[in-house]
């Protein structure tokens, strides 16, 4: 079975190439951006023209949340066009189309977990373009797996872990936000996942909650960090108007996974856990 990844350079792309192998009978197609333009229709229609892709992994975003503020157009031309090229050309050669969303899609006014149906109100303009990502794919393809994921780290690409254990070994003191609460995600986890619905050959499309287990603030994932990797830091917990950035954030952004869990009958790993492995897996890589 022919599976296409686009953007498949970034973070998720590249833990995703990392367990390709577990599964066989899988072909992986991995498709950097340089390789393949999602927001060019006719370069995707040429490559699925070419291959027989039973399925297509979107790994391929705009996802710096704060220049998405100013960089308008781009972060549109990529969220939202590319996602409804991918889709379109899915329609057109009987591809399932699995596209990764984001928490941001909700405006962070609720005080308990999200679940698929509540609705969506962004208040960035990152969340509002991969909300509008999400309906372009809605409203043209009806195999479609969206999977809204959470604070997504790894030992691969940029990510709030790496970005800590960076400061946490220059500086002696950090100042952290503690009143964003939400839940960090393994991107390994995450991909384990997805090749979980693949292997299922699973048809109840749709859109789907996936984070770890359990609750954080920024705060606590910072202070569990440097607690894992034993770094020495003052550690300051701080409110959101004491860190100003260009782009407002949700001040609540759990997923409920009930959904996801009974669906597809998985279990998910703890967030404190799923990070002991991570920090682990990057100590492994070669500097
Ligand atoms: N990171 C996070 O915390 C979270 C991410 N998500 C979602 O998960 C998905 C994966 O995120 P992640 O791996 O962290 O993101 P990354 O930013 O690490 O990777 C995104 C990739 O998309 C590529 N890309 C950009 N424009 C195009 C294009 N026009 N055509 C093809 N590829 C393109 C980028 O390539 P290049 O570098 O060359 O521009 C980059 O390799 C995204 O949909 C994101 O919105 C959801 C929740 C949290
Ligand atoms: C580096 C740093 C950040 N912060 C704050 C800023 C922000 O509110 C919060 C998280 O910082 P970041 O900018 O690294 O993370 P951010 O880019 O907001 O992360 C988001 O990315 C997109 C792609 C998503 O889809 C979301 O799920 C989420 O993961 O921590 C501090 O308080 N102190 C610091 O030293």
């Amino acid at each position: 079975m022919n599976i296409l990844v686009t953007g498949a350079s970034g973070q998720l792309g590249s833990t995703l190439k990392s367990i390709a192998n577990t599964v066989p009978g899988l072909h992986f197609a991995f498709a950097s951006s340089k390789q393949l333009d999602i927001t060019d229709f006719e370069a995707v229609r040429n490559e699925m023209d070419k291959n027989n892709y039973a399925y297509c992994i979107n790994c391929a975003a705009f996802t710096h949340v704060d220049n998405a503020e100013s960089e308008t157009d781009k972060a549109k031309l990529i969220n939202v066009t590319g996602a409804r090229n991918l889709a379109l050309n899915c329609h057109e050669h009987k591809t399932v189309l699995i596209h990764i969303s984001t928490d941001f899609v909700f405006d962070g006014y609720m005080n308990e977990p999200y679940r698929e149906e509540d609705i969506a109100r962004p208040i960035g303009f990152y969340g509002d373009t991969k909300y509008k990502g999400e309906r372009a794919i809605i409203n043209n393809l009806q195999e479609h797996f969206i999977i809204r994921t959470s604070w997504l780290y790894s030992e691969f690409g940029n990510n709030f872990m790496k970005t800590m254990l960076r400061l946490g070994a220059e500086r002696d003191e950090l100042s952290v936000v503690y009143d964003q609460v939400g839940t960090p995600t393994y991107a390994r986890d995450l991909a384990k996942a997805i090749l979980h619905i693949i292997k299922a050959h699973s048809i109840d499309y749709g859109v789907y909650h996936y984070s770890n287990e359990g609750v954080a603030s920024w705060y606590d994932f910072a202070k569990a960090i440097f607690d894992e990797q034993g770094i020495q830091v003052t550690l300051n917990p701080i409110r959101s108007e004491a860190y100003p950035t260009p782009a407002a954030r949700p001040k609540f952004s759990v997923l409920d996974k009930e959904k996801m869990k009974s669906t597809f009958k998985i279990d998910i790993p703890n967030w404190r856990d799923s990070l002991a492995v991570a920090i682990k897996a990057y100590a492994k890589l070669p500097a």
